[in-house]
């Protein structure tokens, strides 16, 4: 039988991604936390990670050379990959919001500039409300762009509020939730159906198991 492989960004959805695949008995003995080793393979289960960066997790599954990728939706949404998206995994909990200097207001007859990592989430988000926008597109560090005049709001993932906080920046709009999704290449889906399935089913079955227990250590808090 063929091997499944599936693409994981190498930073924050590393760790919990591994930790559920273990959950399943699906082990990488040689995978911890911090780890350099860019593929991982289980031969019992026949099933490869391979480590890639975040944004080019849908690329690796839209094309094929992944059957199956764990990314954020936010990343999702960007890419606009035509991918199956499968399931909700329940962690890397984060929202897509709006975020301004507390007294920024937009002077008449001037385009709102928005700062971001996420252009295309961005313009949909502005284009829906039918607010025309200038986007300023930027790979890291947003928070600065308001605070130096570079942009007037910014649009990018709050999971603490302790960067925007720590930048002056409050949340003047929420645009949508964020957590890690499964997503499946479409050929992969019909012709490695069976192991798909039994990775997917795994996933349900661990991630009903693990709300019952929160739902059950809270109620008896
Ligand atoms: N506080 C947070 N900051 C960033 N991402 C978070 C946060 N909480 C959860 N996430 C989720 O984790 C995913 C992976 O984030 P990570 O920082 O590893 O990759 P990235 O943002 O693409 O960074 P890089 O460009 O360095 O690879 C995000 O796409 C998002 O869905
Ligand atoms: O609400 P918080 O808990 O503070 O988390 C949100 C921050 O985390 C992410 O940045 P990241 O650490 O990935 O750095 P980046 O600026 O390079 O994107 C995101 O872009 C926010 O800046």
């Amino acid at each position: 039988m063929d091997y499944v492989n599936i693409a994981l960004g190498k930073g924050r959805l590393a760790d919990k991604t591994f930790e559920l695949l273990k959950e399943i008995d699906v082990k990488f003995e040689d995978y911890y936390p911090k780890s350099r080793k860019l593929i991982f393979v289980n031969n019992k289960k026949k099933v490869r990670i391979i480590f890639v960066k975040s944004s080019d997790v849908p690329i690796y599954v839209e094309q094929g050379a992944a059957d199956i990728g764990i990314v954020g939706k936010d990343t999702l949404l960007e890419s606009e990959a035509n991918v199956y998206e499968i399931m909700d995994l329940g962690f890397g909990k984060c929202k897509f919001a709006v975020a301004a200097p507390k007294d920024f207001q937009l002077e008449l007859h001037r385009k709102l500039k928005v700062a971001t990592k996420y252009p295309k989430v961005s313009r949909n988000y502005f284009n829906n409300k039918g607010e025309p926008i200038e986007i300023i597109k930027l790979n890291g560090s947003v928070e600065l762009a308001p605070i130096i005049g570079l942009s007037d709001v910014i649009v990018d993932i709050v999971e603490t509020g302790k960067t925007l906080k720590e930048n002056g920046l409050v949340i003047t709009e929420e645009i949508c939730q964020v957590s890690a999704r499964l997503i499946v290449n479409k050929v992969s889906f019909k012709t490695k159906s069976e192991k798909i399935h039994e990775i997917i089913r795994g996933f349900q079955c661990c991630i009903r198991k693990n709300e019952k227990k929160k739902i059950l250590s809270t109620g008896s808090n």
